[in-house]
């Protein structure tokens, strides 16, 4: 029987570059605040996992009942997503075991699958080091010349988007976003600290349709990801793998 995993999602971001008037988690999909709906998947998938809700201090809108886990706590979100991280991080010590999986996920996704949840938490039970869902790039990259013109097309051949949630045991975790911030690096997401430690994170393959809603136009993209999601699932498809992984 697999362990329920530690959960955390960094949710104390102000969703500067969707422009709204709310942090893009209180925007509504179907009447209900994007943050209900990821929590919502997350529960599907791991019911029993104890939750790391990271809010900004002064956030005024999160209202308790959106929250369906039995075991969670509010903890005080930073300044960066890697400072938020590591606030829950510390919240958890003591209590948390090094060898403990944590998964982050941003709140800010709520279209993942319970399907591709459950595969991760899979795949990572038994790795020593962790990893992340990921997406094969499948689009031609273009890097500019800094004046809006192409400079070079880069190989796209290898490169994947990472996505969340990121799994990595508590101790290795604490110490890779430790190092990132007393160095000083910016890392934007956890893998990122972990292969700053000289560990190479596993990748596995995710749904391109696991979007992060970041502009103003990802909110109705992710209302009808959710809206398909929810038909497939009715029809019996939902549980379709990801089909970026052949792609390349
Ligand atoms: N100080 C921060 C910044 C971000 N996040 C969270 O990290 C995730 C990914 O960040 P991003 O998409 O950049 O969200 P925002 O910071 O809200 O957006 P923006 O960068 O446009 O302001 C989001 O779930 C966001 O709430 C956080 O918990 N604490
Ligand atoms: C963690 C992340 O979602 C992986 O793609 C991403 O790095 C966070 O996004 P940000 O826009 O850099 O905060």
């Amino acid at each position: 029987m697999s362990v329920a995993p530690w959960l955390v999602v960094p949710a104390a971001g102000q969703g500067r570059r969707m422009g709204a008037d709310r942090p893009k988690q209180y925007l509504a999909i179907d009447g209900r605040p994007v943050l209900a709906h990821t929590l919502a998947r997350l529960h599907a998938a791991f019911p029993a996992a104890r939750l790391c809700l990271c809010l900004d201090p002064e956030d005024a809108r999160f209202d308790p009942a959106w929250v369906p886990f039995a075991e969670w706590r509010r903890v005080p979100g930073g300044a960066e997503r890697v400072d938020s991280v590591a606030s829950a991080l510390a919240a958890i010590a003591g209590e948390a075991g090094d060898d403990d999986l944590v998964l982050v996920h941003d709140v800010a996704r709520p279209c993942v699958t319970v399907a591709d949840l459950v595969r991760l938490h899979a795949v990572l039970a038994d790795d020593p080091v962790g990893g992340l869902l990921a997406a094969p790039v499948a689009d031609t990259m273009k890097r500019d010349d800094g004046a809006g013109r192409v400079a070079t097309t880069e190989p796209r051949a290898g490169l994947w988007h990472a996505l969340t949630p990121q799994g990595f045991r508590y101790g290795l975790l604490r110490r890779a976003l430790t190092a990132a911030r007393e160095a000083g690096v910016a890392v934007t997401d956890e893998a990122s600290a972990v292969e700053a430690l000289g560990r190479f994170p596993r990748l596995v393959s995710g749904r391109r349709d696991n979007l992060k809603i970041t502009h103003p136009e990802d909110l109705a993209l992710a209302g009808q990801i959710l809206a398909a999601q929810r038909q497939a699932t009715a029809s019996g498809e939902q549980d379709k793998a990801p089909s970026g992984a052949l792609e390349r």
